[in-house]
């Protein structure tokens, strides 16, 4: 044999069973690479949209929630993209002049616009609701409040979007779509966990929201849902009136007496405002709300002294009277005649709870008796040192946060009558998972019909599991395949021979 022939018979590339062998593998290898590659390359992601306008009693919010296109029924699925807080007062502050209610919602809507893939915007719909500052309105003026809406309506209607409707929600809703919210959002649906109850602080309403351990008496307070195969039995009441700007009216009201010939010279020694806090009001800036009571013409021009004194056992006592515990028709009572079923299980609150409580830096591991203390040593700071300390912050706030603090753990305990266990079972929240914790996501699922209410049927394998699969199948396949090609081809031949 010539050396030609010699390197011709050792290359491998000339026998067949060899090259088809590599060949197969390095086929499979490509296959999988490139499946491999399409998998894990960021798929352009298909999102829409939908809108909710929370139309509260001090103030607006414009949300953005977003969700994966193909996944719309799953739970878990829906986020906030965008807040935009609208500037100015709340809608129903422009009873006097409606038109502004719309002008209001244009920085916030034009952004919206912006925010939203444009091809996305004639299916996205767009929600307002809204809460205790309209419902008081309505009560006090019911064609105003008709204007103050349509107003709203007008201007969102001149966006591309789906407008779907601007009306007040019910106590009830806006308690039961919070709880719906912070339930989808710590996925206790999807996972048929134990839910946590909702605890709404406003400035015109207050919320609390469970799953009771026993029969709901009353029809008013009992709600509910179907969702995600499971059965929920929601125990819910709104208190109209009881959100911390309205409740600090009512408090003003027992604390000032006003007789019918009241003089100039009337001076309120407060125990929940700070000593040093010393501030010329008006009869009319307390008692302008259907909350409390009507004022003769002579007295609305009146003035009065709000002096703090900083007293926060006093602060405390003063506050529990605005709980009326006298009557309960029912088995047992909150307070104001109201049935509500002891507590139960965890508790996340949110909206104002959570900003009052951030400020004093109440947190869940503080004790009940422990927050009591730290409220007290801030109630008792001078005004003068809480503003040199503070100079960022409304003085509004600042001036209140005694007070509201105050007022939040004794409607906790004195009102829906929480144990210091129960307290430990709270939380202060302001998001999941960035999501901001209220009644607009649980509104916006419900409209939109996004929370089933049946599981959807689970396929056996989730779909990264079911890809892994066919690939380390093929790959068995194509090797068998080729295995078999060499264990079955009979050796025939020279060359053969010569390579043993
Ligand atoms: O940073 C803050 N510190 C203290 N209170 C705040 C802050 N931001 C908002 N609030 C209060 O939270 C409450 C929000 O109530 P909202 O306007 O939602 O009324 P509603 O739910 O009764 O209609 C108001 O009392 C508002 O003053
Ligand atoms: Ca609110």
């Amino acid at each position: 044999m010539d050396e030609q022939q010699e390197m011709k018979v050792k290359n491998p590339w000339h026998r067949p069973h060899i090259f088809l062998a590599t060949a197969g593998i390095a086929a499979a290898i490509i296959i999988m690479v490139a499946i491999a590659v399409v998998q894990n390359k960021p798929l352009q992601q298909k999102y829409k949209y939908g809108i909710v306008l929370d139309a509260g009693s001090s103030h607006t919010s414009v949300y953005i929630y977003e969700w994966p296109a193909e996944k719309e029924n799953n739970t878990g699925m829906v986020k906030q993209k965008q807040a935009c807080s609208v500037k100015g007062p709340g809608i129903s502050s422009y009873s006097k002049t409606p038109e502004k209610a719309g002008e209001s919602l244009k920085e916030c809507m034009d952004n919206a616009t912006k925010t939203i893939p444009k091809h996305r915007h004639p299916e996205t719909p767009v929600y307002l609701g809204a809460t205790a500052g309209m419902r008081l309105l309505k009560m006090e003026n019911d064609v105003d409040s008709k204007k103050v809406l349509a107003s709203v309506e007008k201007s969102l209607q001149t966006y591309p979007f789906s407008y779907q409707g601007a009306r007040i929600i019910t106590g009830q809703e806006e308690g039961a779509f919070g709880w719906i919210t912070v339930n989808y959002l710590s996925e206790n649906f999807r996972k048929a966990s134990r839910t946590v109850g909702a605890l709404d602080l406003g400035g015109a309403s207050t919320q609390i929201t469970f799953v009771p351990g026993q029969q709901v008496e009353s029809s008013d307070n009992s709600i509910d849902f179907r969702l995600y195969g499971n059965d929920y039995h929601l125990y819910t009441h709104s208190f109209l009136c009881y959100g911390k700007d309205q409740v600090l009216k009512l408090y003003l009201e027992q604390q000032i007496q006003p007789n019918a010939d009241m003089t100039d010279n009337i001076i309120l020694e407060d125990p929940c405002f700070h000593p040093g806090y010393n501030i010329i009001k008006s009869f009319q800036s307390v008692f302008d709300s259907p909350c409390v009571k009507n004022l003769t013409n002579s007295q609305k021009g009146q003035n009065f002294t709000h002096r703090g004194i900083g007293n926060w056992n006093k602060c405390n006592q003063a506050i529990k009277e605005v709980f009326n515990t006298s009557h309960c028709r029912y088995s047992r009572c909150s307070f104001n005649d109201v049935f509500q079923p002891p507590v139960t299980g965890r508790f996340g609150a949110f909206s104002a709870y959570f900003f009052v409580m951030d400020f004093l830096n109440v947190t869940p591991d503080h004790s009940l008796d422990e927050a009591k203390k730290i409220l007290e040593a801030y109630c008792t700071t001078p005004w003068g040192t809480l503003k040199q300390k503070h100079r960022k912050v409304k003085e509004k706030y600042l001036a209140e946060y005694c007070f509201s603090g105050t007022y939040i753990v004794s409607l906790l305990e004195d009102g829906y009558k929480f144990t210091t266990n129960d307290w430990k079972n709270t939380e202060f929240i302001k998001t999941i998972k960035n999501s901001e914790a209220g009644w607009t996501l649980g509104y916006m699922l419900n409209l939109t019909n996004m929370i089933p209410a049946e599981a959807p049927d689970t396929p056996l394998l989730p779909y990264g599991g079911y890809v892994s699969l066919m690939l380390v199948l093929s790959f068995l396949i194509i090797v068998c395949i080729i295995l078999g090609c060499i264990f079955f081809r009979r050796p025939s031949g020279p060359a053969h021979k010569e390579i043993i």
